[in-house]
């Protein structure tokens, strides 16, 4: 099944189309009800628990108050509400001021001297306009020192749905442990500092019709998405069946980041991996004797699937085994110094964008080379700076970062796997020889990339839960993980299938 994510203008697209056929208010009814089941989940058997609901001016506010309500017949419910401006209330806000007037909660203006078992954030939500100032950023700096969970509704406050950045200049957001949002899913909660701030995300309809909903901006990134390329091996395979990679890299100091990338690629399934050195380089690898070291000038580059870049450095030696590559018809992965030496020329670019047939993984900085912008302006919105890279250079593009981008055409994911424990020398590499065995595989260039960014976070995830990482998880380590992770899909989705 497909996780789609929504603008915010496309939510309130389907919030207004929704309200006009159906009474005032039984959006924020069903809101409330189901954050405040989600809130009881959290606070688990039992009664008379301290509960802290911030609620703001807007219909965010009226969400938790509606929360409050609910909550107090059975927990110690204490509610700041924040009035804003002075505007009015709309109608299910007001309406919600009253219910939870009306129920045992206890208003105040003052945050309580015990840290509560559980705090609602209804400050903000898809109506910030700008960043959290006064009262309200005050309550945040304070919930965001407790140990307890705090549920945001709809949104982290101080995030923003669409780009997942803190709304600033000099922003503050709240870190929820977990999110329940509102009638779709949405990019924020899942790039950039979303992750961070969102927590555990659950989404809620609200009983919308489906019909209602345009398509996405974007697809959560899961193995559903690239199951159809998953396949079990039959009897009579051969290494020839699985395709041939070779790592082009490795300029003289820089030959770890070829092996890594070779290694990555033969543990999830490649035939038969090569690593070229720019330089001269070993002879072989004597913890993978299965990779075979080549000197990247004499090798025939239309005889594999291409990775570029790990470790190939800036000399005339480096670019010209990147134009003999482009003029191969192989597929390409292309990372790292390879990115940096297609931003600094013009005819490289034109090149590249020539031939497509090549995935992209830059990271934030070498994206923002690429594109001829600052790193700030690229994470602002990664969603768009994926879009553009892959429309500039005919390809698809992985802007790598918490909750990688892949983009293609008018296709755009968000991955959802991953954790801090990659932020470590020699992923990318990783994740270049991963995208590289599969497109070696025969996967499609837009599957290889949802599925190789997919695998790698996936196997960071596998080392995390077994006590490998996230500190000390080293690159080296995540090509067993991702052999482990490809073979449970592939029993997994084969068996689906059969
Ligand atoms: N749209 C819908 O159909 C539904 C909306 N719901 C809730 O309504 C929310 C959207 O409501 P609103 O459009 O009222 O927006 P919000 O409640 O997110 O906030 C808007 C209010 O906050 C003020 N504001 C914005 N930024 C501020 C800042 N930095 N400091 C101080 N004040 C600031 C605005 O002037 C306005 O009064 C959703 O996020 C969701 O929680 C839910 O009730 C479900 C249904
Ligand atoms: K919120």
């Amino acid at each position: 099944m497909q996780h789609p994510l929504f603008s915010v203008a496309q939510i309130r697209g389907i919030e207004r189309t929704a309200a006009a056929g159906l009474e005032p208010g039984i959006l924020m009814d069903r809101a409330g009800r189901a954050a405040a089941d989600h809130a009881a989940d959290l606070l688990g058997p039992g009664t008379g628990r301290a509960v802290l609901v911030l609620a703001g001016p807007g219909n965010n506010g009226g969400d938790a108050l509606e929360v409050a309500a609910h909550l107090a017949a059975r927990e110690q419910v204490t509610v700041i509400h924040l009035r804003g401006d002075g505007a009015q209330p709309s109608f299910e806000t007001a309406r919600a001021i009253e219910r939870a007037g009306a129920s045992s909660a206890t208003f105040t203006d003052a945050l309580p001297s015990a840290e509560p078992d559980l705090v609602i954030d209804g400050l903000f939500g898809i109506g910030l306009t700008r960043p959290l100032e006064g009262r309200g950023r005050e309550l945040v700096d304070t919930i965001n020192e407790y140990g307890c969970p705090v549920l945001a509704l709809d949104l982290p406050s101080g995030l923003d749905a669409d780009t997942g950045a803190v709304v600033g200049p000099d922003g503050i957001a709240v870190r929820a442990s977990h999110t329940i949002t509102f009638i779709g899913d949405k990019p924020g909660l899942h790039t950039n500092e979303g992750r961070e701030y969102a927590g555990q995300v659950a989404v809620v309809g609200l009983d919308i019709s489906q019909d209602q909903f345009p398509p996405a901006t974007a697809l959560l990134s899961t193995p559903d998405l690239f199951a159809h390329c998953l396949r079990a091996r039959g009897q009579n395979a051969n290494k020839g069946t699985f395709g041939n990679v070779a790592i082009v890299g490795g300029a003289h100091g820089m030959t770890g980041a070829p092996m890594l990338g070779a290694r990555a690629a033969l543990f999830t399934g490649a035939g038969r991996v090569f690593a070229a050195f720019v330089d001269p380089g070993p002879a072989y690898d004597s913890t993978q004797p299965e990779v075979m070291c080549r000197l990247a000038g004499g090798f025939d580059f239309g005889t594999a699937t291409l990775v570029l870049g790990p470790g190939m450095g800036h000399s005339p030696d480096a670019v010209r085994d990147l134009l003999r590559a482009f003029e191969s018809a192989s597929p390409l992965v292309i990372d790292a110094d390879a990115l940096n030496l297609i931003a600094n020329s013009p005819d490289l670019q034109q090149r590249l964008t020539q031939r497509g047939n090549a995935i992209l993984t830059p990271h934030p900085l070498e994206a923002a080379r690429l594109l001829g912008m600052t790193v700030p302006i690229v994470q602002a919105d990664r969603l768009a700076a994926a879009h553009e890279l892959a429309a500039r250079f005919n390809a698809v593009a992985v802007l790598k970062g918490s909750g990688t981008v892949i983009a293609h055409g008018d296709q755009v994911a968000v991955n959802s796997t991953g954790n801090p424990g990659l932020a470590t020398a020699g992923t990318g590499d990783v994740l270049a020889g991963i995208c590289g065995s599969l497109l070696a595989q025969g996967w499609p260039l837009w599957e290889a990339a949802l599925g190789g960014v997919w695998l790698h976070g996936a196997a960071a995830d596998r080392l995390v839960r077994r006590g490998i990482g996230p500190i000390g998880l080293t690159a080296g380590e995540l090509p067993l993980a991702a052999r482990a992770v490809l073979n449970e899909l592939v029993r997994r989705y084969a068996r689906r299938r059969s």
